[in-house]
């Protein structure tokens, strides 16, 4: 059995959401079943890129988890892509016999039996402004399959739109701690990023929400894009 890779890399910092400046080794996976308008991960994404995707095993996987943390045990965040197009239920098993955390990020339109193997589910369904719609049955199963593992939700906001669609799904599932990020319109990893505009984007969602009193979200930023722009790797 053999897993669709993309990269492998850390430790970094966890750069978004509930596990913000947690040390991590992220497996990102090949494939996926939506096509962002503005997704920073494309070259997970487009088949284009799908040459560059190595077939890798759970044992080689978690070897090179293991080389890059030097051994010891941290939080090893898998996302993609979508990782739930496959089955990382394996490596999650081996990993945890070495003592390893895991988390994974999904947008919650597929559910895998793994989830409930999972510290950390991160569901980040997409709002308008991505182009996709979600079906929010199928995000209703994802979080049934995740069980006892931690479900948060995380949404990223570009516009009006997308903010009044963030609180219409909190409303859906007022049970998962809600995340919000700005969205990041500039995606191109040879491009640098604008940190004047990444702060307007920021001082405009944290507005937005305190101006509403919506006292229920945690509002924050990308934090590996205002330290290291839209390199890949880190
Ligand atoms: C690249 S996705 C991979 C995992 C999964 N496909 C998903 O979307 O949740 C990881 C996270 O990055 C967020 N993201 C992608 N492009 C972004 C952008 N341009 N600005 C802000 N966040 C973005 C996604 O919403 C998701 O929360
Ligand atoms: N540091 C860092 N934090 C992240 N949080 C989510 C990421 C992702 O691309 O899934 C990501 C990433 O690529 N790097
Ligand atoms: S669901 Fe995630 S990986 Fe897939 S296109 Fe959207 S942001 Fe990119
Ligand atoms: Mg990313």
């Amino acid at each position: 059995m053999t897993l669709r890779i993309v990269e492998i890399f850390g430790p970094t910092i966890q750069g978004e959401g509930v596990l913000i400046g947690e040390p991590t080794v992220f497996v990102r996976a090949g494939g996926c079943d939506y096509r962002c308008s503005w997704c920073d991960s494309l070259h997970a994404v487009d088949s284009r890129y799908r040459h560059d995707w190595l077939p890798m095993t759970p044992e080689a996987v978690m070897a090179e988890v293991e080389r890059l943390s030097g051994g010891l045990p941290l939080t090893v965040s898998i996302s993609g892509g979508n990782p739930a197009i496959q089955d990382f239920g394996p490596l999650i098993a081996l990993g945890r016999t070495k003592g390893y955390r895991f988390a994974c990020e999904t947008q919650g339109s597929i559910a895998q039996p793994w989830f409930a193997d999972l510290d950390t589910l991160v569901l980040s369904p997409k709002p308008p402004s991505s182009g996709e719609n979600p079906d929010w049955d199928r995000f209703a199963q994802c979080l049934e399959a995740a069980g006892p593992a931690r479900a948060v939700m995380k949404i990223v906001v570009f516009d009006d739109a997308d903010y009044a669609w963030a609180r219409d799904a909190h409303a859906r599932h007022p049970e998962l701690p809600l995340y919000l990020q700005p969205g990041n319109p500039e995606v191109d990893p040879d491009q640098p990023v604008d940190l004047d505009v990444a702060t307007a984007r920021l001082r405009w969602l944290i507005e937005t929400v305190t101006g509403d009193r919506w006292y229920t979200p945690r509002v924050l930023p990308q934090l590996h894009v205002l330290v290291w722009g839209n390199q890949r790797g880190v």
